[in-house]
């Protein structure tokens, strides 16, 4: 190009900015037009497959968000990518890198999946049980061949739910001799393989069981306990590398010839075995360590775990889960959390934090038995504890007119409503409530019997097995404000029924729905002992004593009617307040009135009750006592409340036993609540008398009833309740005190007689009180152990 060239052209091209200009303003509408046409036909492109959360499908790179994770978390997600192998596996693993970055939270639950999900995955996979086996001698190994076959048969019943049908597969024996450690207990297998180990590519979810015999000897049992305990160590691989498995449980093996206690090492491996596969699994025990003598129980003990394990099993071949669980569900190791805010047959325990919503302290712990308090007393823990604040109640009104009984109501209210403060303050300290009037909580003794850690005193004295027992109320409401109720602060109180009455049937098939409903709850707990849990699906015993007034409700002769037709015995305890109530109570197994007080102005002052005859209607419920004590078992309840009703009330407690003439006088220290009604009443934890004093007291008032002639005798004790029995000599046959009652004989006479019929409670009267529970050695049930606030045994 010549420079000549070059001028005119650029003179020309100085001339262009003009020219634009002009076409701009020109075609500016149709270009604008176009412009926007092709940008919308662009957008529609790239959105046309996202629902907005997905990937773009162009221009990934743009849009993509990030993924990289943090540098924290590089093991976690290197961990989890390595173990990829399935679309399945992956989506789990989505699951784990999410809840890694996520703040750790610890709740009372074993991890639940989602309804949708969980039905998903019911269908999606089919369910493997592998039955582990080690085996020196041989035993095991038969048993287990045994075992998987009786498994296959009662998993093969169908459950009802046609979408899960058949999810079993036939469950595999895997000698762990043979077995890949690293297959089982790191990467767990994640689709169907044959005998031969060939893999179909089917997705399968596990189910480990293991029938575990312990040596004290060097065998594979040790060489896979350590192997667990490294992969729980090995910083390359996920703590729990069997979390994705859908639960375990473990059977041990062991001869209490030569191992008589688990302290001497009966079944030692298995409970080891539990506790690594607590950790491998995270938490996933499914049904309680079982434990049996292969020379004795054994196979017993094995059939009723394998029963309640298949009722577990096909929990989970139709929900996908677990299900719910107590707090402490799945850990690997027994803490002491039955010592929560619980009450003991209705009675006080120790609690620092009823206050709704208030953070569980650890220090204020329930005390388990009375010996603490002198500790806690101390080291001051009890000055420091929080004081709960008393829940106002909404569901009774503020007027203080009576309504006549004659009078109707024009519209009956429910005494707890769903939507009430006190609905809501009940449910969360552990109460089910049934319709709008009952209650229902597992006691501290259940749990503690359930693992093994001593059951409440009416076992020691009347044969009650604690796990068996159900704690109930088909009232919640009372008639006296007593200063060491616990729960006064959240009942509601009243002098007369005034609210909506639900019928008897509603209520029995509630309360015992919720009952086993919590006891299932207990399954993943540590320490809980197969045989008990086993025992405990099914209720003996029914304490009509949780709170308030269980004579109160209107049809309480046709709701003990329900439980006796069931063989529930009753033991119901009443305020001595409805002698009307009282005098058209028919047969209970044991009936109790409280005795708070031996004198009117002590019973005010304790009781605070809202009826203004109070003292009359005391008095009249003990004469009702005195006519039925040939017919009903009855029994004076004491709570000694130092400073209140034990100093110089001896003489007077005798004249009330002269009054009524008892079968049974139960003498029980209170145990100290806490709560801010207690201590505006004046109740300190210097009003709970040591058990020393409690026994100073049972002998002035055995001494004081001979003076009268009357023949009662010290019977029983219960030292680590604080609970000492006087019992009437009818009760004492040749020398041996008989306290026990023979519930079988019970339940006879009633079927033949009627809930009316005449007999006698020397016609129920069982075998003699046992050596370990009379005056003198304590009462705690050898067969268990009693453990410290800490869970530590406690040499007695
Ligand atoms: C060498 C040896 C050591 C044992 N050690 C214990 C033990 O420490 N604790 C226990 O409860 N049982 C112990 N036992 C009893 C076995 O656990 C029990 O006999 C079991 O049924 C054996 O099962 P197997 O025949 O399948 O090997 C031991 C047995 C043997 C032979
Ligand atoms: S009688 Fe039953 S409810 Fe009462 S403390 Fe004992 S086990 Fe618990």
């Amino acid at each position: 190009m010549s420079f000549q060239n070059w001028s005119a052209s650029s003179s020309e091209i100085s001339d262009l900015p003009l020219y634009a200009v002009e076409l701009w303003h020109e075609y500016r509408v149709p270009i604008i037009l176009t412009t926007l046409c092709f940008l919308g036909i662009l957008r529609i492109y790239i959105h046309q497959t996202t629902d907005g959360k997905s990937e773009l499908r162009a221009l990934p790179k743009l849009y993509q968000p990030e993924t990289t994770p943090q540098p924290q978390d590089a093991k976690t997600v290197s961990t989890v990518k390595d173990k990829q192998e399935t679309s399945v596996a992956e989506k789990n693993d989505t699951k784990k890198q999410t809840a890694a970055n996520a703040p750790r939270r610890i709740k009372g639950e074993l991890p639940r999946k989602a309804q949708g999900q969980k039905e998903e995955e019911a269908k999606a996979s089919k369910i493997q049980v592998l039955i582990f086996y080690s085996s020196i001698t041989g035993n095991t190994e038969k048993i287990a061949k045994d075992f998987a076959q009786t498994l296959s048969a009662s998993l093969a019943t169908p459950t009802g739910s046609s979408e899960a049908e058949h999810a079993f597969l036939a469950p595999r024996i895997v000698d762990l001799s043979e077995a890949d450690y690293d297959e089982y207990f790191i990467t767990p297998p994640k689709v169907l393989e044959d005998e031969h180990g060939e893999r179909s590519g089917e997705a399968v979810d596990l189910f480990y069981l293991f029938l575990l015999p312990s040596y004290n000897i060097d065998t594979i049992n040790d060489n896979l306990l350590e192997h667990m305990q490294e992969t729980h160590h090995d910083f390359r691989i996920d703590t729990s590398p069997l979390s994705s498995i859908l639960g375990y449980s473990v059977f041990g093996f062991g001869d209490r010839e030569g191992w008589p206690t688990e302290d001497e090492g009966f079944c030692f491996q298995a409970k080891e075995f539990d506790r690594w596969m607590a950790k491998l699994t995270a938490r996933k025990r499914a049904y309680p360590l079982g434990m049996g003598d292969w020379k004795r129980e054994g196979l017993t003990r094995l059939s009723e775990w394998q029963t309640g394990l298949t009722e577990v099993l096909k929990l989970v071949e139709q929900t996908g889960g677990l299900g719910e669980g107590v707090e402490g569900s799945g850990d690997p190791l027994e803490s002491d959390d039955e010592a929560d805010a619980d009450e003991d047959d209705g009675e006080v325990v120790f609690d620092g934090s009823t206050e709704p919503g208030a953070p569980k302290q650890k220090s204020s712990g329930s005390i388990e038995d009375v010996e603490d308090m002198g500790r806690i007393m101390a080291d001051g823990s009890a000055a420091t504890a929080p004081a709960p604040i008393a829940i106002d109640f909404t569901t009774y009104g503020k007027t203080t007119a009576k309504p006549r009984k004659t009078q109707p109501l024009a519209v009956a209210k429910e005494m707890v409503p769903k939507n009430s403060p006190t609905y809501a303050s009940l449910t969360k300290q552990g109460y089910s409530i049934v319709g709008s009037h009952s209650g229902v909580k597992i006691c501290r003794w259940t749990k503690s019997a359930l693992r093994g850690r001593g059951s409440c005193y009416k076992y020691s004295f009347y044969g009650i097995n604690s796990h068996q027992c159900m704690e109930t109320t088909p009232s919640l409401s009372c008639s006296n404000k007593c200063v060491f109720c616990w729960r006064h602060g959240t009942n509601p109180v009243g002098t007369s029924w005034r609210w909506v009455v639900d019928p008897p049937k509603m209520i029995f098939d509630g309360v015992r729905e919720n009952h086993y409903k919590k006891i299932k709850m207990m399954r993943g707990v540590p320490g809980v002992r197969a045989e008990r849990f086993a025992e405990a699906m099914r209720i003996r015993h029914c304490a009509l004593s949780l709170v308030g007034e269980p004579i109160f409700y209107p049809h309480i002769n046709e709701f003990l009617g329900m439980l006796h037709k069931e063989r529930i015995s009753s033991f119901l305890v009443c305020n001595a307040q409805h002698p009307d109530e009282l005098a058209a109570l028919q047969h209970v197994t044991q009936l109790y009135v409280s005795i708070d007080a031996s004198n009117r102005e002590s019973l005010k002052r304790i009781d605070r009750p809202l009826h203004r005859d109070f003292w009359e209607r005391f008095q009249r419920c003990l004469e009702i006592l005195r006519e039925r004590r040939f017919r009903q078992r009855t029994v004076f309840r004491l709570t000694l409340v130092k400073g209140f009703n034990v100093e110089d009330e001896v003489e007077g407690y005798a004249d009330l036993v002269e009054k009524g003439l008892p079968c049974f006088v139960e003498i029980k220290g209170v145990t100290y609540c806490g709560t801010s009604t207690s201590s505006s009443a004046g109740l300190t934890m210097a009003n709970v008398p040591f058990y020393q004093e409690v026994c100073d007291f049972v002998v002035a008032l055995e001494k004081a009833l001979h003076k009268r002639g009357l023949k009662y005798g010290i019977a029983a004790e219960h030292a680590h309740s604080c609970c000492i029995l006087l019992a009437s000599e009818r009760f004492n046959v040749e020398g041996k005190w008989h306290t026990v009652i023979d519930y079988e004989k019970f339940f006879e006479l009633l079927e033949a007689k009627g809930p009316d019929g005449d007999f006698t409670p020397e016609d129920y009267m069982g075998p003699a009180t046992p050596e370990w529970a009379t005056w003198g050695q304590g009462g705690f049930d050898p067969r268990d152990q009693r453990v410290d606030r800490k869970g530590k045994p406690i040499e007695i």
